[in-house]
């Protein structure tokens, strides 16, 4: 595993070496990048603890969160495999009347070149507003995918994905229409706020003309170093969320994100995936009412822990599941409708997906709530058999939906990853 700052490790696990790290933006000589390094050394050492991933090198202590990085082109696009970074921005562009696939094809080329300096520090093009100028890249990852709608207005519908079929209604759907789809959509992942604020301004002010904001949402999960110990995040209901997702290491779990070549999908998309967005509100007023057993009971773990109910005092989160556990009384340790077991691939012949959501609060609503949730957003190789058989499971019989009002919702192709010199989406519009 890299573990230099002057180097950058790319997903294909090649190595490219770069101006020394935290002061490449004043080598460039960008306007104002005067930068100090090594600031805090010691809260650095601890905040980098837990950054390590599959694409992501280790940053020796004292660099702080500035410097890591996250390589932009390989196989996959960056902000699927990754460890969440604190800060997420969300955002769904619509292509502009008369943009055909050339007009797309400029933008993405642009987006992708822009993305990719962003993702080494450096300042993106004449559009770079320099409001994060003294800031590293802050493991900056930024994801594309396309919408149903992008087909038909470029003149690809020939090439839409069949698993790009709007997502059925599901009872207790709440949906916002101008809060969901969209042409094109983009996570932009850093663990920095104005890192991840700025490339989205970046981007939008390189699409005028092309593409126009449809939505925009901002989210946060864990920032590293918040914890003793690396562990799995909290949610704003205080649940340890995303302990049973698909594991890398695991046996077929590329079969279970990405889409694979010579299968029902297009050629275009093979090392691609399918991301299915929905904004979850959670009802925290009445979430928050419920003693803390009962809220256990409702999701199937242990709150302080994340354990399973029926494991031993000392289990931790990653204990087994065992759904045949019964208590002292011989009822089921997890509930019939208990959100784990509902939502088990075991229930759902299988489905699985890969969770990487982000908590959101946007402040009150009229009646005094918090505009507060979960941006869920999960990555499958088929929509149709991930996210909708298992969604419409939890929609009747899970006990947690009491608790949850889904507000906006939309489904994307992410496209494979960019090689070097070239760009995301190439592989549909070339
Ligand atoms: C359709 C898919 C799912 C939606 C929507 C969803 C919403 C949702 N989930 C939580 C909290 C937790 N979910 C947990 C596990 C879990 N959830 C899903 C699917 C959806 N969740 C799956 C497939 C699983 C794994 C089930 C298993 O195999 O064990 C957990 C437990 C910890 C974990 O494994 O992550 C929590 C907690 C909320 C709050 C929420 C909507 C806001
Ligand atoms: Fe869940």
């Amino acid at each position: 595993m890299e573990t230099s700052t002057d180097r950058t490790v790319e997903q294909d696990g090649t190595t490219r070496g770069t101006a020394p790290g935290f002061t490449r933006r004043a080598l460039l000589g960008t306007a104002g990048a005067a930068l100090v390094a090594g600031a805090g050394a010691g809260a650095a050492a601890a905040l980098t603890a837990d950054r390590h991933g599959p694409n992501h090198p280790p940053v020796p202590a004292g660099d702080g969160l500035g410097p890591a990085r996250v390589g932009f082109h390989g196989e996959h696009q960056g902000g699927i495999l990754e460890p969440q970074q604190a800060r997420v921005q969300l955002a769904a562009f619509d292509l502009a009347g008369g943009v055909g696939r050339d007009g797309l094809r400029a933008l993405l080329r642009r987006w992708s070149r822009t993305a990719a300096r962003m993702a080494v520090g450096e300042p993106a093009d004449e559009f770079d507003n320099q409001v994060a100028l003294d800031a590293g890249p802050c493991s900056l990852t930024v994801t594309f995918g396309f919408g149903a709608g992008l087909f038909d207005k470029a003149g690809l519908a020939d090439r839409r994905p069949a698993g790009l079929e709007p997502l059925p209604a599901f009872p207790a759907d709440a949906l916002d229409p101008a809060r969901g789809d969209g042409d094109l959509f983009v996570q932009i992942g850093a663990d920095d706020a104005l890192v991840a604020v700025h490339a989205l301004r970046v981007l939008q002010r390189q699409a005028a003309g092309t593409a126009a904001l449809r939505w925009q949402m901002s989210g946060f999960a864990r920032t590293p170093g918040a914890t003793a110990r690396p562990m799995t995040g909290r949610n704003l209901m205080g649940q340890i969320d995303g302990t049973n997702n698909p594991q890398p290491a695991e046996e077929g779990f590329a079969a279970k994100v990405f889409v694979a070549a010579g299968g029902e999908q297009p050629a275009w998309l093979a090392g691609g995936s399918f991301l299915v967005f929905r904004r979850i509100r959670m009802l925290l007023d009445n979430w928050e009412a419920l003693p803390v057993d009962r809220q256990e009971r409702v999701i199937g773990r242990r709150k302080s822990d994340g354990a399973p109910l029926g494991a031993p005092a000392d289990a931790g989160e990653r204990t087994p599941v065992d759904l045949a556990a019964q208590g002292p009384d011989g009822a089921l340790a997890v509930a019939a409708d208990a959100h784990i077991r509902v939502a088990a691939p075991a229930a759902n012949g299988g489905a699985a997906m890969l969770r990487r959501g982000f908590s959101y609060h946007d402040g009150l609503l009229a009646d005094g709530s918090p505009d507060a949730g979960l941006l869920f957003l999960a990555f499958q190789a088929d929509p149709r058999k991930g996210f909708t058989p298992v969604q419409r499971k939890l929609a009747r019989g899970d006990g947690l939906s009491r608790f949850l009002r889904h507000e906006a919702s939309g489904v994307y192709a992410v496209p494979p990853g960019a090689p070097q010199g070239g760009y995301v989406g190439q592989t549909l519009l070339d």
